[in-house]
């Protein structure tokens, strides 16, 4: 190796390059001309609610995986080991709450664009709020998603930076605003298998190039780079088993539960079945994408462990690492290093397609049509069109923006997801999960979030100067100074110095907890107000998984036989028991419940909930501390009605 040689990309790689622009804006093409051609908004920003469960997975695992998770995955494993392979396991819940929750919620409602929902739920002004946040998620992300490929490629081949940006932010415009979702889903599809296939290359020569599996692995194992599971619960540790598999399950559902890029996809197919499903196989293609990049890192360790190129300044950041390595190790295979830089540009252009359509969607369902309701069809999809091309040169704009900051690409990425996308998810999660929260809190709570969110962000950005080059110098050095003059070292330096991958946790949280407090201070929700189908009845299906799993087995049959509320006195008192045995844990799963009863916030929905309540019981809630109490201590699964003084016992399922 030599520190003055430059890498070069051959006509080969080059062609290869060229061939995926080609490819992608063919299939664009296609779909512009197909069907009805695009003239309806239904057709153009949800494929005609048409697509089936194959292309929708592998297209939501390409939205959120682009150049940033190809270059930055293999990076964090070369210099910090196999621990952020942990994150994994957030796929898990990050993946199976949106299928059962988000996408029933969402697409019984027959939604377009996923802030909707908050004006069914709350108000116009937090559609509003909501529509803004995510616009301002997405243009940062765009930049980063753009950019990231074309400095790598820049940085290791001299290959012409803004050529590459402007190539392919030109050919990812056109092919969305022609061809609309149908044809960011299939491109989505193409690029995920050259994405794979890039990787999956590279890999196996790789693997063979730095002298075998069993060199790799002593290597690697020398090195410490096989990390065990770090159970520390420090939250302010970067990367530890809960700050990944926890933090991280916040993240994915800010990303897959709330993420309109994701919504407008689960939207999209024809049917909630299939959609569900498309969430389930996004699993299977996420932990390849992340077991491949993971790999990859770890070859990358066994050839550069005792010669870093970062070390020998080869190279200016570790991004630009995994180029190094192809261009270093693999420029003999001709045509690897072209089939690499394909699979990193098709990570990105399916990233920033899905970005301008679902900016399109946004701004047109949520901030142009509501002021033009008679607007005609075909006239709403030009104007759809005309906002993808409008995005696209914001997009390039951004790159330039961008251009002027430096850092970790991965962990700036998912910092921002969960400095705007948190309190957005917190947003959802107090409308879907709590029936008592109202507009003002759910305003307030977004607001206070994000503030917390860029404060605690960057805070911690600012603090780790020493570690992290980030943002200008001189940006950097001014907020530093500010942040100094107002903090109270102790304390706030302890949150600034937060893992980064509890940022959508924390900030969802607040969310939350500030809504619940300002709609009990400025009046809940009453029951007669909620949109039908925009709460989850959470509460219910606890208690029915609960008698699932309470249940003697020879006592099954559905409880509405047993109870037939037909037969209840008029005006009878109703209060409840829950069936409880004796864990702690069946206690305190059993006190939410009593704290939280369900037929108090989802009327009529709920089956133990009397469907003439008005009618048939005096007052609100007939709920003491000791009922909570005796109901979960000896509580027996029964029901009982207080009736002219006496009570009467209704069995519930035991
Ligand atoms: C979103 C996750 C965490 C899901 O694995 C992953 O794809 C990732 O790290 N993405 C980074 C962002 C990006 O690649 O654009
Ligand atoms: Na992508």
């Amino acid at each position: 190796m030599d520190v003055t040689e430059q890498k070069y990309f051959s006509t080969i790689d080059f062609v290869l390059f060229v061939l995926l622009l080609v490819a992608s804006m063919a299939i664009g093409l296609y779909y512009a001309l197909s069907g009805r051609q695009q003239r309806t908004t239904r057709e153009f920003l949800l494929a005609d609610q048409s697509m089936k469960c194959l292309p929708l997975s592998l297209s939501l695992m390409a939205t959120f995986q682009s150049a940033v998770a190809i270059v930055g995955t293999p990076a964090e494993v070369f210099t910090n080991g196999t621990q952020y392979w942990f994150i994994g396991c957030s796929y898990i819940l990050g993946l199976l709450i949106p299928a059962h929750i988000f996408i029933p919620v969402f697409y019984r409602l027959h939604l377009t664009s996923a802030y909707q929902y908050l004006e069914l739920r709350f108000c116009k002004a937090v559609r509003i709020c909501g529509t803004i946040t995510f616009i301002f998620q997405m243009i940062i992300y765009m930049g980063v998603g753009i950019y990231t490929p074309a400095l790598a490629l820049n940085a290791v081949t001299g290959f012409h930076l803004w050529g590459a940006v402007l190539a392919t932010g030109l050919v990812c415009t056109i092919y969305t605003a022609l061809g609309g979702l149908k044809a960011v889903i299939w491109t989505d599809v193409f690029q995920t298998v050259v994405m794979f296939a890039g990787q999956l290359a590279v890999i196996i020569v790789g693997v063979q190039q730095a002298g075998g599996l069993s060199h790799i692995w002593r290597k690697v194992i020398e090195g410490n780079r096989i990390s065990g599971i770090d159970l520390n619960p420090d939250p302010t540790v970067r990367h530890t088993f809960w700050t990944l598999a926890l933090g991280g399950v916040f993240l994915m559902l800010s990303l897959y539960g709330v993420n309109q890029t994701q919504v407008q996809r689960y939207l999209s197919s024809r049917t909630e079945k299939e959609a569900v499903m498309s969430c389930y196989m996004v699993f299977p293609c996420l932990q390849i994408a992340l077991g491949l990049s993971c790999v990859m890192g770890l070859v990358m360790f066994a050839c550069y462990s005792d010669n870093s190129p970062l070390d020998n300044q080869y190279i200016t950041s570790k991004d630009q690492m995994v180029l190094y390595f192809i261009m270093d190790m693999l420029q003999d295979f001709s045509g690897l290093p072209g089939l690499f830089v394909a699979c990193l540009f098709s990570a990105s252009l399916s990233t920033i397609s899905s970005a301008f359509s679902s900016l399109a969607t946004v701004t047109m369902e949520d901030l142009i049509k509501p002021h033009y309701p008679s607007m005609v069809e075909t006239r709403a999809t030009l104007l759809s069109k005309i906002l993808t091309f409008a995005y696209g040169l914001v997009c390039l704009v951004m790159a330039y923006v961008i251009h002027l900051m430096n850092g970790s690409v991965l962990q700036v990425t998912l910092s921002i997801f969960g400095m705007v996308g948190g309190p957005l998810l917190g947003v959802f999660c107090l409308g879907i999960f709590f029936p008592l929260a109202n507009s003002t809190g759910a305003v307030t709570g977004l607001v206070a979030g994000l503030v917390l969110a860029f404060w605690v962000g960057i805070g911690g950005f600012v603090t780790q100067i020493p570690s992290i080059t980030t943002v200008s110098t001189f940006l950097s050095h001014s907020v530093f100074l500010y942040f100094s003059a107002f903090s109270k070292p102790v304390g706030l330096y302890a949150l600034y110095s937060l893992s980064y991958m509890w940022y959508s946790a924390l900030n969802s949280s607040v969310v939350i907890l500030i809504g619940l407090i300002v709609s009990l201070i400025t009046g809940p929700m009453k029951q007669g107000e909620l949109v039908a189908g925009t709460v989850y009845p959470l509460m219910d299906k606890a208690q029915d998984l609960m008698q699932k799993l309470l249940r003697p087995k020879s006592c099954v049959g559905s409880r509405e036989q047993r109870v037939k509320w037909t037969h209840l006195p008029s005006n009878a008192m109703l209060q409840y028991y829950i069936d409880i045995h004796c864990s702690v844990l069946q206690v305190l799963i059993a006190l939410c419940i009593s704290v939280f009863p369900a037929n108090w916030y989802m009327p009529g929905t709920n089956k133990w909930s009397c469907p003439n309540r008005e009618k048939h019981c005096k007052g609100g809630r007939e709920k003491d501390l000791s009922t909570i109490i005796s109901g979960c201590l000896f509580g027996a699964g029964n029901i009982s009605v207080t009736y002219n003084q006496k009570s009467y016992h209704l069995l519930v399922g035991v």
